[in-house]
C-alpha cells in the first residue's frame, strides 16, 4: 500500500523553486484526489532552506557543487519530514544518496538557453570584447567557443537577481534557461534563443523531477504526473552526464529528442576556455521493450565516447 495523503512537498524559498513546487503541488493534490482548493491540505508545502540558497557570492563548484541546493532536502527525505520535492532535473547530481530516487518526471517546458541583452539580439551579435554574463561553466565555453572575444563575468545568484545585475549594466548580455523564464512569466524577456543542436542545453534542462524515498516509488500519484516522452529524452541526457562525470567542472552540453520511436540525441563537451569541443551525434529505434534502458544506453555510449575523446582537458583543475 503506498502512502497516502497527504504528500508534503519540500519546498526551496527561492521564487523559481516556489513556482516549480507551486505547478506540482496543483498536479500531486488533483492526483490525491483533491478538489480546487484543498491543495495544502492534500499535499503541503514545506519549506526548506539550502545551503545554496544561504551562499550567492561564489561560483557553485568553489562552494561544494550541485549538492548544495539539495543536502538539507534530502536528509528532510531521508528522515520522514518531507515525502517529496520538486527539483530542476539539471540541477539533481548524476548520483543520489542510497535510499532515495528521482521518481518521476513530467512534461518537459522549452529546454533552450535564452539570449537577454539591451545591445543586440543575438550572441552572434555581441560587439567585440563585449560582457556576458553567466555562472555557468557550460555557457562559457559554449560562448567562447563562437566568440572567443567575448569577457565573461561571473553572474551568480537567481534570476531576478541576474536580470538586475545586467539591468544595472554588470553585463552586457546574459543566458538564461528559457523554461525559468517561462514558470516565472518572464518568457517574453529574451531577445532570442540558442539552437539546441548548435548549443545543446544541459542534460534535462527545462524538465522537473520528483525525488522521493525508493520505497514510494510506486505510488499511484507518481504515476499521474509521468511524462513517458519526457523520461525517455532526460534518461539519455543524464546518460551522457554519467559516461562524462558530469559536474559543475565540466561544460556538458545534451540534447535528446523523440519523434516517434526514433531517438536521436547530441552531445557535447567543452574545455572550459571554449577552445576546444568535442561532439558525438546518435540516435536509435526504441522497440518498447526497456525504452529507457534503450534510451540511457544511447546517451552513455556518445558520452564516454566524448569523454575519450576529450579526456582530462575536458575537467577544470581545482
Ligand atoms: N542553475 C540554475 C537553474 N536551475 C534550473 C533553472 C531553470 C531551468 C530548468 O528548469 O532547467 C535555472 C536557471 C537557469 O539556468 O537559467
Amino acid at each position: 500500500m503506498s502512502r497516502q495523503p497527504p504528500i508534503r512537498i519540500g519546498a526551496r524559498g527561492s521564487k523559481l523553486s516556489l513556482a516549480q513546487s507551486g505547478l506540482m503541488q496543483a498536479r500531486i493534490a488533483a492526483a490525491l484526489g483533491a478538489a480546487p482548493g484543498e491543495e495544502e491540505a492534500y499535499a503541503p508545502l514545506i519549506p526548506i532552506v539550502t545551503s545554496g540558497d544561504r551562499i550567492q557570492d561564489r561560483r557553485l563548484m568553489e562552494i561544494g557543487g550541485k549538492g548544495l541546493f539539495t543536502k538539507e532536502i534530502e536528509e528532510a527525505l531521508l528522515d520522514g519530514r518531507i515525502d517529496c520535492a520538486i527539483h530542476s532535473l539539471k540541477d539533481m547530481p548524476a548520483e543520489l544518496p542510497p535510499g532515495l530516487v528521482l521518481a518521476a518526471t513530467p512534461e518537459r517546458e522549452d529546454p533552450r538557453d535564452a539570449f537577454i541583452s539591451p545591445v543586440c539580439a543575438r550572441l552572434e551579435d555581441l560587439p567585440h570584447g563585449a560582457r556576458l554574463g553567466t555562472a555557468s561553466l557550460r555557457r562559457q565555453a559554449q560562448a567562447l567557443h563562437v566568440r572567443p572575444d567575448l569577457q565573461i563575468v561571473m553572474l551568480r545568484g537567481n534570476v531576478d537577481t541576474r536580470l538586475a545585475k545586467l539591468e544595472r549594466g554588470e553585463a552586457d548580455a546574459i543566458l538564461l534557461a528559457q523554461s525559468g523564464l517561462n514558470r516565472l512569466g518572464l518568457g517574453h524577456l529574451p531577445n532570442s534563443w540558442l539552437d539546441p543542436v548548435a548549443c545543446p542545453p544541459a542534460p534535462g534542462q527545462g524538465a522537473l523531477v520528483i525525488e522521493t524515498r525508493l520505497e514510494d516509488v510506486g505510488a499511484d500519484w507518481l504515476e499521474a504526473v509521468r511524462c513517458r516522452p519526457t523520461t525517455i529524452c532526460v534518461a539519455a541526457e543524464r546518460g551522457a552526464l554519467f559516461a562524462l562525470e558530469g559536474s559543475c567542472r565540466t561544460a556538458v552540453g545534451a540534447h535528446a529528442v523523440l519523434d516517434g520511436p526514433k531517438l536521436s540525441m547530441i552531445v557535447e563537451a567543452l574545455t572550459p576556455d571554449g577552445a576546444r569541443r568535442f561532439r558525438r551525434q546518435g540516435e536509435t529505434t526504441l522497440d518498447g521493450a526497456d525504452d529507457i534502458a534503450a534510451a540511457r544506453a544511447l546517451g552513455l555510449s556518445l558520452g564516454a565516447a566524448v569523454r575519450a575523446e576529450g579526456g582530462d582537458a575536458l575537467i577544470l583543475p581545482d
